[in-house]
Parts: structure tokens; sequence; C-alpha cells
């Protein structure tokens, strides 16, 4: 890629948008028919753009700023195997897990062959358990524990929220922070006769998952049970496991090309497809690999994650707005603000690029987000009201699951269209002032209580709007979600796929154990004093 086309492309957008920043959002909309224009349909969605400040000239300018970057050609390296997390030496083929015919090599090895395999290990174990045909000690599976951190529970978590009206599989809980409260709560009323635990952990080294994995351990054989009949792993580490006493048949491995945070969609997705069963599963996978196929084969113009990666460029760097509200209109998507903060914080927070060099523009945004309709009733005076402008990203299903309150849906569709519009267009501080002069306020008081009701409205949003939250709805949404933050990765120079920042945090905590049984004392003075603190307070010192 030549750096000076790409940074020509920068400075034009840079410009364009000083020309057209003061400009509201809404004027926008006398011409043509920019709803139609400015959004865009694939895989069942709709990706509506139009209230945001992108004009024609602003999304042409988009667009060639992801042709400067060469997205075709990073696309088709990540999809055919080429190794470019280069950090880690490794590929990024978490797209073969779910395009399950494909042909796809790395260093000139067949890869697909494995991959089939234990998918279809999966499934029969998935079949057995669901079934009943597989035991535990004390009888058919009733409930699963599934034990891990960071891609290895946020991914499996939150779908098996999403997708709980196709649950009809045992009862899945996840076990992730070190807090023993955690596992204390989730183990609380379970009969550890008829408990599956799996041990989700790529690495088998994650020092919160394998003491939680040695607690649940230690549980099951408190209860007089072998532990080894319950227990499962989920794992790249196959020695690991091994020395775990897992044993082979229910050890289900796959690739360093699988990214923790891109692996829901194989081995790591096990309590969900335990949850839903191998079908649905399997239309999960179905709804991402038509989004994978729609994201290689689309032009850039109506390529959904492109739209959605040049919509985010456009508010996090042009316009400069630090951080992004996911909110889904949804509550079974109430786990996926925290998701894709992973997905996005963990994959674009960095401050060098590729070679090595520091960034020239900020990183990927700061993500945050709740279900609506609650954060209505919390968070979102700021977004109206506030001094901050954070880019909205509203997501919505035509239908929910429950057909006897779908007079509530459509509380939930207007709530989400209203909340859009209000960001939109506001309230001016004449209609203000007419409606509290109606209440019968005047003079001094009614100016001081106008202003307090003035909404300053231009705020961008967007919308993804679906028919329901089914299994390939689900995939077709977190596949749009990985291919847009690889885009944005991409124009930014960054690698999406590793994540040394969450290193020395990790390395730190080890070092402390020590400190806190009062063995050694900590050089940095702030932390031994607050080591000093936390001793006393809990009668050690
Ligand atoms: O699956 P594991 O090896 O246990 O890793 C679990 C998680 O921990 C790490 O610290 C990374 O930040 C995550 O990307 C990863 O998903």
């Amino acid at each position: 890629m030549s750096k000076k086309t790409l940074e020509a492309a920068w400075a034009r957008l840079a410009a364009h948008h000083k020309s057209v920043a003061a400009r509201p959002i809404s004027t926008l909309f006398a011409h043509g028919d920019r709803p139609a224009e400015f959004s865009a349909t694939a895989c069942g969605f709709l990706f509506d753009y139009s209230k945001t400040n992108i004009d024609r000239e602003g999304r042409e300018l988009l667009l060639e700023l992801a042709e400067a970057a060469q997205i075709g050609t990073a696309r088709a390296a990540m999809f055919t195997g080429e190794k470019i997390n280069r950090t880690e030496g490794r590929a990024v083929l978490h797209t073969a897990l779910r395009a399950l015919d494909a042909e796809v090599q790395v260093d000139g090895q067949d890869v697909m062959a494995a991959v089939r395999a234990t998918h279809a290990r999966m499934c029969t174990f998935a079949e057995a358990v669901r079934s009943g045909a597989f035991t535990v000690s004390g009888g058919a599976v009733r409930d699963v524990v599934n034990i891990g951190i960071g891609g290895s529970d946020l991914g499996p978590a939150m779908a098996c929220l999403a997708l709980a009206p196709q649950a009809d599989g045992p009862r899945c809980h996840f076990v992730s922070n070190v807090d023993g409260a955690h596992v204390h709560d989730v183990l609380a009323g379970l009969d550890p006769a008829r408990t599956l635990v799996i041990v989700a952990s790529k690495t088998f080294t994650t020092i919160e998952t394998m003491t939680n994995a040695g607690h649940v351990r230690d549980w099951l054989a408190a209860a007089g049970l072998d532990p080894a009949a319950h227990l499962v792993a989920l794992s790249s580490a196959t020695g690991k496991t091994a020395e775990w006493g897992i044993p082979p048949a229910r050890v289900f491995g796959f690739e360093d090309w699988v990214g923790g945070r891109y692996s829901v969609w194989g081995p790591i997705g096990l309590s969900l497809m335990l949850a839903i069963g191998p079908a649905r599963f399997n239309d999960f996978l179905a709804g991402a690999a038509a989004m994978d196929r729609h994201f290689r084969e689309a032009p850039l113009q109506e390529n959904l994650p492109v739209l959605l990666a040049l919509v985010g460029i456009w508010h996090n760097q042009i316009c400069g707005h630090a951080t992004r509200a996911v909110l889904p209109y949804d509550q079974r998507l109430a786990r996926l603000p925290a998701y894709l903060q992973q997905l996005e914080m963990e994959s674009n927070g960095k401050r060098v690029a590729m070679d090595g060099q520091d960034l020239t523009r900020h990183s990927g945004p700061i993500v945050w987000g709740e279900p609506g309709t609650n954060g209505q009733h919390a968070f979102y005076q700021l977004l109206h009201q506030g001094t901050r402008i954070v880019p909205a990203e509203f997501l919505i299903a035509a239908r929910g699951h429950e057909p006897d309150l779908d007079n509530q849906h459509r509380l939930l569709i207007a709530n989400c269209l209203a909340q859009a519009q209000a960001l939109l267009e506001g309230r001016s501080l004449e209609t203000a002032r007419e409606m509290m002069a109606a209440r019968g306020f005047t003079g001094d008081d009614l100016e001081m209580q106008a202003r307090h009701r003035v909404f300053p409205g231009n705020r961008p949003s967007t919308l993804l709007v679906y028919e329901r939250l089914s299994p390939a709805a689900l995939g077709g949404i977190l596949a749009l979600y990985e291919h847009r933050v690889f885009v944005e990765g991409v124009i930014l120079g960054i690698n999406s796929f590793d994540q040394w920042g969450v290193e020395l945090g990790k390395e730190l905590a080890l070092a402390l154990a020590p400190a806190l049984e009062g063995e050694a004392v900590p050089a940095e003075p702030s932390t031994a004093a607050l080591v000093a603190h936390l001793r006393a307070l809990r009668g050690e010192a």
C-alpha cells in the first residue's frame, strides 16, 4: 500500500469534514431518497446510516480510504490463511470454523479435515448429552458449567442468553471471574452428580480459569464423585488437558489460528451447542458463513462490514468521537456490548501499527452499551444533552419470540426509533419556550426552565434491523462485527489479532500474590501501601 495515497485519502476526508461539520444532519434529508441511498441490505439485515453527517462525497472519500488501505488484498490474505497476525506468526482463520466444506491451507497443509472431524465429534457428543445417552455419575446431564474467561466465556455466554428461546438442552452456566463469589454462586443449588464441567481455555494456563477449575474439581471430589467422569476440555493445549486427567475423548481441540475473541464458532461454542443442539448451532454457523461470503463478494459500497467500519472511522477518527454506544433493543442481546468490548477493544486498542511504529492517529473507539429500553432510564440523558457526542448504534428485530407479547415488541420498536429521531432532530429553544409558556411559566423562570429542556439534536446514530434473533441472525450479527473490526484495523494499520496489552497486569498479579501473603513487600510505593492497608483490614498484619 502506498502510504502517500493513504495519507492523501485521510487528508481529503479531514478537509471534507471541515466543510460539513457545522451542517445539521437533518438537512441532508431534503435531497433525494436519503433513507434508501444511505442504507444497505444483505443476508437479511438492513443497515441504515442515513442519520449520520456522511453525504455522497463523504462516502466516496471513505470508500477511497478503504481502497487506499487495500481492504481487498487484506481480506483475501485473511481468508486464505496467510499469517497476518505477524507478532504471533499466526494465520487468522476463525472463518474456516463456519465454512465446513471450504478448502483452506496453512503452510501448504489442509486444515479443514481436522476442523470437520472436531465439529463432527462435538455434534456426536452434544447429541449424546442432550439425549441422555451420555451420563455423568448421577445419570443424564442436567447442568453444564463452562469455566473460562475472555474469549472462552463471553462468546458462548452471550450466545446462550441470546438464543434462550431455542435452548432445549441442559441448563448452561458460566464461571469466569477469579472472584470466588462467582463460582460459589453458580455452584449453589447444582447437583454435582448431574453436572458436566467444561474447562474452556485455549492455553489451559489462564490463572482465573485454572483456579476455578481446580475448585470445581474439588467440589466434585468432595461429593464423592470421580471428577474425570464430569470433565470436558476445550483447548489448543492438549498436552496440558491430559495432565489434568481429562480423557482425550472429551477434549475438543483447535488450532492457534483461532483467536480467543473469535472462537465461539468452534469447540469454545460447545456449551451453546449443548443448549440449542447441533442443528441450530449449524444454523448459527451458516448465518455467519453467509455474512463471510457477502463480505468477500459484495462491492465495497454495498458491503455491510465495510460500511459499518467506514461509519465507525468517520465518527471515531474524522469527527473525533472517542466512544460508541451499542444499544441493542433486544433484551437477549444484553451481553452483546460486553462481547463487543472484547472484540473491538482487544482487537483495535493498540498504540503501534503493524510495523511497530507509533500510530499517527487514535486507535479504535471505546465501545460500551446496554440494551434499550433500560438504558433510556439511565445514561441516555448524556447521549441527548451531554456536551460530548456519542454515536449510537441501535439494533432491533422486527419480531420477538413471544407472540402473546407482540404489543410490547411494538412498543420496543417505537422506543428505538423515537430515540434515534430525538438524537437527530432534538428540540429547539423556541419549542421549549412555547412548551413552558403553555405550562404557565413567565419571564426569567420561563427562560431558565426552557433552556434545561433544549435538545441540541444533530447527534448521529445508525440502525441494524433484522427479522428476528434466530441462530442464523445472531451468527450474521457477530460475523458482521468481526469483519467490521478487521476493516477498521486494516485502515488504521493495526494488527487486530494480538493482545499484548493484557500481559503486564497478569505478570504483576502473579508477582503480587506472595506480597499478599506477607512474604514480600512490593517495590512500588503506592502498591506497597495498599497491600499493607488491605492486609491490616484482613487482620493479617
Ligand atoms: O482461552 P484462554 O487461553 O484461557 O484465554 C482467555 C483470554 O485471556 C487472555 O488474557 C486474552 O486477553 C483473551 O483474548 C483470551 O480470550
